[in-house]
């Protein structure tokens, strides 16, 4: 039986072509704003006390241990003592991993560390100096394992899985460069990583490829996934980069070679899925599938209950967890088993992640189900950028002809995703109260009888289509609620016309005059509602929003300029009545009380000045005003490949962790005074350049 509940699902996915192609739009009283930006700011700021040695970390082989190796290498040892050819690309089936050791690496430089990511590992920040550490961090030391007895508790490994590239089946792909070296858990959060090197030599799944990866695509990455960690926006990290002098890639040109670090609670992507679909292999669906939810998701019971009503996800905004694994709910039909629910659970974490990106303007560029993460992670940093102007349309890729992965495609394509996720769990949520049960569980062809499979594939369908509304719900209500946030209102206030009236026009002036999507909110931030209290007050700050310098596209064109100002007048009028609306209700108008001359506007409201300090503060704490752009990041590149450079990386680095800062320069964080450079961190959170904005990337890496 083959599984293709495909044309009812897309159908969802047609759907989808909602508001958000152009995106949207409280504050919160105070407190909830804080802890938004107390979320935010978890890891990268929290002290995390001393932490601990490399040696003294937790290390443990659960994905190894639980799941079947390449029968080539049946052991690490046989892995061991094979030569590098026999470790060389090819078909392997049956297995999800193949024991691999990384290449060795000769003088290799650390160029930089996150320092956020040693916290979150559970890492004392002193580690980085050890030679332990340098060693690890490109393959040379291998943990758990001893080279001279052939045994140990674990052994590195390299994943396989397959994945639709750019809609189409691309057969078995797996990691061809990248190698994980062991699961470690941090002794203060309980929090386990599986933690991989990036770019460290060949394995069974590089294809035509070399294994490698170049410093300039190892900077990209280094810096984007601690970035959007500092965001909030769930990702995978990035510990180190290290530069291999000896190493020169080929690629378009020679470049040089680098291994960066990174760790992910689980490397584990819908392609893990996909490759076991294409081959037909139920008895691995099912296990990797029992394993994703006992290990990954930490058991049957943390996996969401059915909603009241599953045609009308926003009547159930909290779904009941606590489900024993053996409960089925739901009519006859459309019964939900312990996979449905792991369906729908993985639905929910990529609905949320894409209501981020959506929310903050960043694109992943390449998001095919290869780079789709089971743990709703951004993953797979080839051609990604945040948005400079907001242009719907914009794809980072320069390969993406179709605009397939462009900004406004990308709640689709996870959704197209998820329905190729669907498939592949296809039989064990549409096989319900009977998935423990012959055929599902003793047969290697499944139903092969039509009548038996009928019913089977139609409660698949339903399920796959019920939780295509569940992703649309619980995408549209996290990204009213950022957009919400961005803007300075009260999520839990919400008004349903603040979609139409506040969000949709903001992103169409955005569009249309050409505006920075980033820059807009950081500016917004900064501006005091009494600095807009009329009409020609609106006017001249509307100009705070537009290039300077004559900068924008009708440079020449006076009238045009005045109209584009007009246009953005308009809007912050509206979003000021807006906030009046939330702040003004604060209790807290100061003495003199709210017709008090030091409060904003006239009018319909008006919001004391101490409230509207706080609403600003707030403001800051989830608008960033530093964010990775292509630009800095060629920037970057070029300064550290070409100017050997070093400094710079970690200024950036230090940066990208602390991105709703005005300023970093002379500053203390963290008890440590950061020096800094004051020229370029003004340059990084200005105007981008008018030649530099927008740009695209190749997938070359
Ligand atoms: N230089 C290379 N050597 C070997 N395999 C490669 C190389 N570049 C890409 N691949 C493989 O091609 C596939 C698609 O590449 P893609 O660029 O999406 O991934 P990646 O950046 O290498 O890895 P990841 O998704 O783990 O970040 C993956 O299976 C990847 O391992």
């Amino acid at each position: 039986m083959r599984f293709q509940p495909v044309a009812r699902c897309l159908a969802v996915a047609q759907q989808f072509r909602g508001p958000w192609s152009r995106s949207f739009s409280a504050f919160t009283n105070p407190a909830a704003m804080a802890a938004m930006a107390a979320a935010n700011n978890s890891s990268s700021s929290s002290a995390s006390g001393e932490g601990v040695t490399l040696a003294a970390l937790p290390k443990s082989w659960h994905f190894t241990s639980s799941l079947p190796p390449d029968s080539h290498f049946p052991t690490p040892a046989d892995s061991h003592k094979a030569s590098r050819e026999d470790l060389g690309p090819r078909q392997v089936r049956g297995a999800l991993f193949t024991w691999v050791r990384p290449e060795t690496q000769e003088d290799p430089e650390l160029l930089a560390v996150s320092p956020a990511a040693m916290r979150d590992l559970g890492l004392a920040q002193s580690e980085a100096e050890t030679d332990e550490f340098r060693e690890t961090v490109v393959g040379n030391k291998i943990h758990g394992w001893d080279s001279e007895t052939l045994s140990g508790p674990g052994y590195p490994w390299a994943q396989c899985y397959g994945g639709f590239q750019f809609g189409d089946w691309a057969g078995q792909l797996g990691d061809g460069r990248a190698i994980s070296l062991f699961e470690s858990t941090n002794p203060r959060t309980g929090v386990r990583y599986e933690v991989q090197l990036k770019g460290a030599g060949m394995t069974p799944y590089s294809r035509f490829a070399d294994g490698k990866a170049v410093l300039r695509s190892s900077i990209r990455e280094f810096i984007v996934s601690e970035a959007l960690n500092a965001l909030g926006i769930p990702t995978t990290r990035a510990l180190a980069i290290s530069l291999l002098p000896h190493s020169k890639v080929r690629r378009k040109r020679i470049e040089p070679g680098a291994i960066v670090v990174r760790f992910a609670q689980s490397w584990l992507r819908f392609g893990n899925f996909d490759i076991l679909r294409a081959r037909g292999d139920r008895e691995l669906t099912r296990r990797l599938a029992t394993y994703v939810a006992e290990d990954v998701f930490g058991g049957w019971e943390n996996l969401p209950g059915r909603l009241d009503d599953p045609d009308d996800p926003s009547k159930t905004p909290t779904p009941q967890r606590n489900i024993s694994k053996d409960t089925i709910q739901g009519p006859a039909g459309a019964e939900e088993n312990r996979f449905a629910r792991l369906y729908r659970e993985i639905v929910r974490r990529n609905a949320l992640t894409v209501a981020k990106w959506q929310a903050y303007g960043f694109m992943n560029g390449v998001l095919n189900t290869d780079n789709t993460s089971l743990l709703g992670l951004s993953m797979d940093y080839g051609p990604f950028a945040f948005m400079d102007n907001f242009d719907p349309h914009y794809t980072p890729n320069h390969d993406d002809f179709l605009l397939r992965y462009s900004y406004r495609n990308q709640p689709t394509i996870i959704w197209w995703n998820l329905v190729r996720l669907g498939e592949a769990l296809g039989e064990l949520l549409g096989a319900a109260a009977t998935v423990d049960t012959a055929p599902f569980t003793t047969t290697t062809t499944g139903l092969t009888d039509p009548t038996a499979a009928a019913p089977v594939i139609a409660r698949a369908e339903k399920l796959i289509t019920q939780a295509g509304e569940e992703y649309k719900t619980v995408f549209l209500t996290e990204y009213k609620r950022l957009m919400a946030l961005r803007l300075g209102l009260n999520p839990a206030t919400a008004l349903p016309t603040d979609f139409d009236t506040l969000f949709s026009p903001l992103l169409d002036t955005l569009e249309a005059l050409e505006l920075d999507f980033h820059l807009f909110f950081r500016r917004l931030s900064a501006l005091p509602l009494s600095a807009i209290a009329t009409p020609q007050a609106c006017l001249a700050r509307a100009a705070d929003f537009l290039y300077s310098g004559g900068d924008n596209d009708n440079d020449n064109d006076a009238e045009a300029a005045g109209q584009q100002q007009q246009r953005v007048a308009d809007w912050l009028a509206v979003w000021r009545e807006r906030v009046v609306q939330d702040w003004g209700t604060l209790e807290d108008w100061g003495a003199a009380g709210p017709s008090s001359s030091s409060s904003s506007g006239s009018g319909s409201g008006a919001v004391s000045d101490k409230a509207d300090g706080e609403r600003m503060a707030a403001m800051k704490k989830v608008n960033p005003n530093f964010v990775p752009r292509g630009w800095i990041l060629d920037e970057l590149i070029r300064r550290v490949e070409k100017g050997g450079e070093r400094g710079v990386l970690k200024r950036a680095m230090h940066m990208a962790l602390h991105p709703f800062e005005d300023n970093w320069a002379g500053r203390e964080f963290d008890g440590v005074v950061f020096e800094g450079d004051k020229e370029e961190e003004v340059r990084w959170t200005s105007d981008v350049p008018k030649t530099e904005r927008a740009m695209q990337c190749s997938c070359s890496s």
